[in-house]
């Protein structure tokens, strides 16, 4: 079994045949799946893909002490997650309120307290704008397919994004080896993007019957993936699917994602459009 694979580069307008063809494949897709792969091309350029991932290693390098002053007390989920934090084999780092340069800076200046890395910051920050184009694409379509366009701004008005990434060890055992545990994502959409050739993520369907692997089909592709903050919002219309890593061989896996976080204080509230009948609150 494989994702559904949905074009989204170059999309156009939002009222041409195309656009409205892509809300039926997505719609499709996030009620059966939970998520699917968009391809996104020409959007990140190579040279950026090269050099981002280039920084990411280095970050991975720095002093265990120094990654570990990437903290957030109020928010744990936002903070670095060492080896010895979890069963797998994930390594991460969080940058909450990743689409600010000052807040890109000063995560920079935290790991590299010399001088900073300003083409780390400049590449995170143009990977994560790049990132929450595709975000605000699904979001609008989404939206525009329950007829519900009267609230694709307040949707957008009452979101932020948390940059997260991740390594993952290479085991190099034969045998693949847990890299991050079964879970759902707690937020919006989460929106993931494999940096090397080194897969790992796998998919439970909505039966929970089967994994199915989502290897990117392209160096340019996305994994978008409903979060149950965002199920919870379309009242369980939408599916928020199961998700791990399972990783194998001597290479180590890199991932960069966007996730789109409710605002603090923000409250998640069903459109009275969306409960009927059929559709009782859930
Ligand atoms: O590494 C991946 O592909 C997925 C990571 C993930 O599920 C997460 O960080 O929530
Ligand atoms: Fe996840």
């Amino acid at each position: 079994m494989k994702l559904p694979l949905i074009d989204l580069s170059n999309l156009g307008e939002n009222d041409s045949p195309r656009w409205e063809s892509t809300k039926i494949q997505i719609r499709e897709a996030l009620q059966e799946y939970g998520c699917f792969e968009a391809n996104f091309n020409n959007n990140i350029p190579l040279e950026l893909r090269k050099s981002v991932g280039e920084g990411i290693r280095q970050l991975f390098d720095l002093p265990l002490a120094i990654k570990l002053l990437n903290k957030n007390p109020h928010k744990p989920l936002h903070s670095y997650v060492g080896r010895n934090d979890t069963d797998g084999l994930v390594e991460s780092v969080a940058i909450d309120g990743a689409l600010s340069s000052h807040v890109v800076d000063t995560f920079a200046n935290l790991m590299w307290p010399n001088q900073g890395n300003p083409t780390f910051s400049k590449d995170i920050l143009l990977y994560c704008e790049k990132m929450s184009e595709l975000d605000k694409i699904v979001r609008r379509i989404v939206l525009e397919s329950f007829g519900l366009e009267k609230y694709i701004d307040e949707h957008f008005n009452s979101t932020d994004y948390v940059c997260r990434i991740n390594k993952y060890e290479a085991p190099r055992t034969p045998h693949s080896m847990l890299g991050l545990f079964s879970h759902t994502d707690k937020n919006i959409i989460s929106t993931l993007h494999q940096l090397n050739h080194v897969n790992g993520l796998l998919i439970l369907t909505k039966d929970g019957k089967t994994w199915i692997p989502a290897n990117p089909t392209s160096p340019d592709s996305f994994v978008v993936l409903v979060g149950t903050t965002f199920r919870a919002w379309t009242n369980g219309r939408l599916h928020d699917p199961t998700h791990k890593v399972v990783v194998s061989g001597d290479e180590t896996r890199y991932m960069i994602g966007l996730f789109t976080v409710a605002k603090e204080g923000c409250v998640i509230k069903t459109p009275e459009e969306l409960v009927d009948e059929d559709h009782p609150l859930l």
